[in-house]
């Protein structure tokens, strides 16, 4: 957090950075945070301009209103938002009153902006499903990252998950969450959301934060910071080429967290897998996630369109090869291939982040889209199996591969690209995604 308050030091001492997700037609196009010009809406306007007509956007935090009548003024659809501090913050009202009192003027005209505009400006949370915290704690420690750090230290059981992940839940709180209830309730006044100042809603309302931002830091917690363990290449590197230097791990980390979340969105009721496409500029741009631009993203699930008991949902075991799903099942790489928002270019740095082992039907698609890099997860890596197998990986050349291994200091990556990254989620619209630009933001 010390180091993101640096990066943002621009916002001034009263301002929050903010992420934001573009939604057009249930598919995500933008994926944006603030940079040390911009805001995060400012950033989305340069991006896409009057394509901005339609979308729905998520905010981390309510936009300011330098931010908000440009994107009202777009044509956009809705402006979802996260209901703690502001983009301009109301909650350092004690230590400065000058800058409260533009906090309030500013929170004063969104609320005009909001009045008089066509878009429909709200908050969308939701209570979580039934044990959904529960669930995503059980299915984290699977997570393969975790059990290659548990099979080499046999001791630690996942102690090491469990500090991890206090640590996560400490920061987001932090970043998310208004600890002080009464201070809580002023800024939802001041911000025009006095209808959720009452119990039993004001309460449910903090619940409900909080249970999202525990799920966030469990889903993140499930790709730890631990000894020399990240993602490394598993083929000798020429590092003097930048096509096969690998990312940061700060930043493979971030990605693949974005791709963990995605696999929770799966159709799939045995195995989620979750693949998100980033790619670098030749040129440096504006965006606050630096020379990364989001390309794409998707989900394992049946064709688009099709309903639960549309097509089989067996696997390899059931007898009957008729029944079985994967003729029908479309891949979360071939989701994030099919519903990308950009092309990718054969001159840029293109990256596929993927939660589990790319199988064979989606090695050659990845390779043929000319990805340049792939991380993934190894999960059934080298398995021939009778329906989908996972041979192919292994063998493919010409793309560079990095998976989970405990690296030795030499190989440590070090390029030098202050890259940011921020959350995704999947290519239908979700409440979550209001503070996952936010709360992945690379701090
Ligand atoms: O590169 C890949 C490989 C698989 N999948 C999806 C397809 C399927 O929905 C799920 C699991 O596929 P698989 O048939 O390998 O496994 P399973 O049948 O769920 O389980 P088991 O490992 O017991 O065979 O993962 C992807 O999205 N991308």
């Amino acid at each position: 957090q010390k180091k993101s308050q640096v990066k943002y030091n621009y916002l001034g001492d009263n301002e929050n950075k903010p992420g934001l997700v573009v939604v057009k037609n249930m598919k995500i196009i933008g994926l944006h945070c603030s940079s040390t010009d911009l805001h995060a809406g400012q950033i989305a306007l340069i991006k896409h301009g009057s394509r901005l007509k339609n979308c729905d956007l998520y905010f981390s935090r309510k936009p300011c209103s330098t931010c908000l009548k440009m994107i009202v003024n777009a044509g956009v659809n809705r402006i979802s938002y996260w209901p703690a501090d502001p983009e301009i913050s109301l909650q350092n009202e004690a230590s400065n009153p000058i800058t409260t009192d533009d906090a309030k003027l500013d929170a004063k005209a969104v609320e005009r902006l909001k009045s008089n505009s066509r878009a429909r400006v709200c908050v969308l949370l939701q209570p979580l499903v039934c044990y959904m915290v529960q669930f995503v704690e059980e299915t984290s420690t699977k997570f393969d990252f975790i059990q290659k750090i548990a099979k080499s230290q046999p001791d630690s059981n996942t102690d090491f998950y469990t500090a991890c992940r206090q640590e996560r839940i400490k920061e987001y709180e932090s970043l998310f969450l208004i600890s002080n209830e009464e201070m809580h309730k002023q800024i939802l006044m001041t911000i025009g959301l006095e209808n959720l100042c009452e119990n039993p809603y004001f309460s449910n309302l903090r619940q409900n934060m909080k249970d999202l931002v525990l799920v966030l830091a469990t889903v993140a917690a499930s790709v730890p910071v631990f000894g020399c363990f990240g993602f490394y290449n598993s083929e000798p590197q020429r590092t003097n080429e930048t096509d096969h230097q690998g990312l940061p791990q700060e930043i493979a980390r971030h990605c693949m967290i974005q791709a963990r979340l995605l696999a929770y969105r799966t159709e799939d009721h045995k195995t989620g897998v979750g693949a998100i496409i980033w790619a670098e500029e030749k040129s440096r741009s504006c965006d606050g996630t630096g020379a990364m631009y989001f390309v794409g993203c998707g989900y394992n699930a049946f064709p688009v369109g099709s309903e639960y008991a549309d097509f089989p949902h067996m696997d390899d075991k059931q007898k009957d090869r008729e029944i079985r799903k994967f003729r029908y099942i479309i891949h979360a790489e071939q989701n994030a291939l099919t519903f990308r928002c950009r092309e990718i270019k054969p001159d840029e740095r293109s990256m596929i982040f993927v939660t589990k082992c790319p199988c064979d039907e989606c090695v050659p698609l990845i390779k043929g889209a000319g990805i340049k890099q792939i991380y993934a997860g190894d999960v059934d890596a080298g398995k021939k199996k009778a329906d989908i197998s996972y041979m192919k990986f292994g063998e493919l050349e010409g793309v560079n591969k990095f998976t989970v291994m405990e690296g030795g200091v030499n190989e440590l990556m070090v390029s030098q690209n202050p890259m940011l990254g921020i959350g995704a989620h999947g290519t239908k619209s979700s409440n979550s995604i209001i503070i996952v630009g936010d709360m992945l933001g690379y701090t």
